[in-house]
């Protein structure tokens, strides 16, 4: 197995039940060393059992999970060295700040200067240094969000565990708090494993995105892949607002088939991925790749307005093409409803799913993904580099 010395956390086939029902069944994840990986997927698909796990809150009832290279199952949750924040902070109100952030070190016996140094490392870094003698009652939420993330920062654990640390906060406080988290992150590099269902702190918080749906992991992967790539039929509808849209479609004689319309697809979509005539695809097309155009071409697609919704600053307008109806984004154009209007897909932006199990049918290599990993890229195993 792995070595002692990496953070590496491996969940091999793990199975999970309450009584008869399985919240995760034949689990497996590798979670690397210094990585932030966000566990991400609607409610009850077993985001937060799957971290508990990792924290010894729950057992598992079959498969291994591995920690710093050691078998973990029956590893009891205080010996594993993790630092948690949970959803709802879990501070002593009776405490102060600072009584807060340092109980742990002191009930694990840490040299009193070595607490002193750390409190007031956290406390500078969460801002929080004006509040160290105040009780949770009297802060505001944010700022008890801090105390519970300075709280697990001075553990210096190699394994840091959040389950949903932001979904308190209003959408600024939201903001900030993740880029402090990040920056706490690269200043000390643990593993970090964080569960939420928004996508936007998903893309932008983690190396990769788990996402779960029933207890299956169903992509894992740099959030632009995820994005850009989705595996399947879920994981396309589920990154994405509005949701990428999905319809019927046939391929023939290089053209894609929506109903009676069609449309051309690149040669390579039909040399590389589409070889033979195939009856049975889902098309997917995310809202922002259909293009309005003001007259009918070879390859437009007619669709009717049916409803406009105003975002501030962009429109949502939903369509109906043969029956189906699609949702578009548009900056400055307000079609008005039930006009008739074309549309271009973005043929580099299409998605092709088989309908039979939902599953991508792959992408031609010439297509280009705008890629924003350099930003997010894994940085990992920085000392051994
Ligand atoms: N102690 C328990 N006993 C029985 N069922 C449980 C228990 N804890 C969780 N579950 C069930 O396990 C499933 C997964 O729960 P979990 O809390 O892991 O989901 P989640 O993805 O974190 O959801 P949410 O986003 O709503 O917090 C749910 O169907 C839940 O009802």
């Amino acid at each position: 197995m792995n070595n002692k010395n990496t953070k590496e956390i491996i969940f091999e086939q793990v199975d999970k039940c309450y009584g008869k029902n399985y919240v995760i069944k034949d689990f497996n994840l590798q979670i690397k060393d210094g990585e932030r990986i966000i566990l991400l997927g609607p409610s009850g698909c077993g985001k937060s059992t799957t971290l508990r796990i990792i924290a010894g809150l729950e057992d598992i009832n079959s498969g291994n999970l591995y920690m710093s290279g050691k078998r973990v199952n029956d590893v009891p949750c205080g010996e594993r060295n993790v630092a948690m924040v949970f959803q709802n902070y879990a501070l002593y109100p009776h405490m102060t700040v600072a009584q807060n952030i340092t109980y742990g070190l002191k009930a694990h016996k840490i040299e009193k200067g070595e607490i002193k140094k750390r409190l007031d490392e956290a406390l500078e870094m969460l801002d929080l240094v004006e509040y160290a003698q105040r009780t949770p009652k009297q802060l505001s939420g944010g700022q008890r969000q801090r105390v519970a993330l300075a709280r697990a920062v001075v553990k210096r654990s190699p394994y840091f565990l959040l389950d949903e640390p932001l979904s308190n906060l209003d959408a600024q406080l939201r903001l900030h708090a993740r880029k402090e988290l990040v920056k706490i992150h690269e200043r000390y590099h643990q593993t970090l494993v964080y569960v939420t269902h928004d996508q936007i702190e998903a893309m932008t918080v983690g190396h990769r995105i788990a996402l779960l749906n029933k207890g299956e992991l169903q992509m894992i992967d740099h959030p632009s892949v995820i994005y850009n790539r989705p595996a399947n039929i879920f994981t396309a509808k589920f990154i994405g607002s509005p949701s990428m849209n999905i319809v019927d479609a046939k391929y023939g004689s290089g053209k894609l088939w929506i109903g009676k319309q069609s449309v051309h697809i690149p040669e390579i979509w039909c040399k590389q991925i589409l070889c033979a005539e195939t009856e049975n695809l889902l098309l997917g097309i995310r809202p922002e790749h259909l293009i309005f155009s003001d007259k009918q071409e070879q390859d437009t697609l007619c669709a009717t307005v049916k409803y406009v919704e105003d975002y501030g600053n962009r429109y949502g307008v939903y369509l109906e093409v043969e029956g189906i109806e699609l949702i578009a984004l548009c900056e400055d154009m307000v079609p008005q409803c039930g006009k008739n209007v074309y549309i271009n897909l973005n043929p580099e932006k299409i998605h092709l799913f088989k309908k039979e199990n939902g599953k991508s049918i792959g992408y031609p290599k010439e297509i280009p993904m705008l890629m924003s990993i350099h930003m997010n890229e894994v940085n990992v195993n920085k000392k051994e580099k």
